[in-house]
């Protein structure tokens, strides 16, 4: 089955090496024209991916008509930018496959990928590939297991048994709320624990953080109707171990910057600063509570201090686990 990645960012391109490395064809999208043509010429993506060679199967162009045709879509382009992708390029993209692989909610709507993309092309299968893997270790042929979410359960059996590979494994759900939630929320708690980190908070507090956070996760998510076997899974608990934990994660730097008070490169994409307050929105109107989100869309407002930040957190009341 032909494939196709829209996003030439670190995952697109990531995405693209794996699957060509097992002999498929890729077509790989940039939006661009120039850096499509660098891309298809250079064969590497220095400024995203650096250091990785793009197989001979993957043709890089900046036409989406001709990338599209492909009978599988990977969305990999940053949550807030997805949206507008799927509307401009609705005539394209209708009644393929789509499959959302940013890991956000969409400040304007309040949505996930899936709705997103259901919303916007009707006739297509949507679904999500989420889970903990760095752009990076994929492309390195690092073993890697993810979640691909797709409410048409027969459809998502085909998804996964096309996009896996013998280290690129994909588990399947029919929970495409708990899997896009938990990849979402991940992001957020994942800047919280970079901020208790950059403030020289320690390991203990990082690890109360991220507990209190995996709290927080599920009542929203299981508010919203997702299930909890898959918080705790693979694109809940699994990746919100990993981008907590990990300096490779550009939420968890970002977040780590705002606690030592450094600057932080305003082009890097950080899902989880305007998922968290897409998240505060959410759990606000359904009286849930939400203090570290709260917390990090304050700070990344820059409504608060750090210093004021941690001591709101640790000022709540005491009361059952
Ligand atoms: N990097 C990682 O390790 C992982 C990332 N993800 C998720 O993948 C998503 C993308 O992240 P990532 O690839 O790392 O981000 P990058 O910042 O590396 O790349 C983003 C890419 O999206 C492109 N882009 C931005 N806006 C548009 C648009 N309107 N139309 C078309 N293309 C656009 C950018 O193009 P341009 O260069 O022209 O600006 C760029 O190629 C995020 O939601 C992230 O959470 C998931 C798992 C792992
Ligand atoms: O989602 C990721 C790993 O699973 C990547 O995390 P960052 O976007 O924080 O780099």
């Amino acid at each position: 089955m032909k494939i196709g990645v829209l996003g030439a960012g670190a995952f697109g391109t990531a995405l693209a090496v794996a699957l060509a490395r097992e002999g498929q064809e890729v077509g790989l999208w940039a939006r661009d024209p120039d850096q499509a043509a660098r891309l298809q010429t250079e064969r590497r993506n220095e400024r995203r991916l650096p250091g990785v060679d793009l197989p001979e199967t993957v043709s890089v162009s900046a036409e989406i008509a001709s990338v599209a045709q492909a009978e599988i879509l990977l969305l990999a382009v940053p949550m807030q930018q997805m949206a507008g992708l799927l509307i401009q390029h609705r005539a394209a993209l209708d009644g393929r496959a789509l499959i959302g692989c940013a890991k956000g909610i969409d400040l304007a709507s309040g949505r996930g990928p899936t709705q997103i993309i259901g919303e916007a092309c009707p006739k297509a299968v949507p679904a999500i590939l989420t889970g903990p893997s760095f752009a990076a270790d994929i492309a390195r042929g690092l073993p890697t297991a993810l979640t691909l979410a797709c409410g048409d359960d027969a459809r998502g059996e085909e998804l996964q048994g096309a996009l896996s590979t013998p280290v690129l494994r994909l588990y399947r759900t029919s929970d495409t709320v708990g899997a896009e939630l938990g990849g979402a929320l991940k992001n957020v708690v994942a800047i919280a624990a970079g901020v208790v980190m950059g403030a020289g908070l320690g390991d203990s507090a990082r690890a109360a953080l991220m507990t209190r956070g995996f709290a927080e996760m599920n009542r929203l998510a299981l508010a919203l109707g997702a299930r909890a076997e898959t918080l705790s899974g693979l694109s809940g608990f699994g990746d919100l171990v990993l981008t907590c934990t990990s300096t490779q994660s550009r939420n968890f730097r970002f977040g780590h910057a705002l606690g030592k008070g450094e600057a932080f490169d305003p082009s890097t994409t950080v899902e989880g600063a305007a998922t968290a307050k897409a998240v505060s929105q959410l759990a606000k109107k359904r009286g849930i509570d939400m203090p570290i989100a709260n917390m990090v869309g304050a700070l990344v407002d820059r409504n608060i201090t750090v210093a004021e930040a941690v001591s709101t957190l640790l000022a709540r009341p005491l009361r059952k686990e």
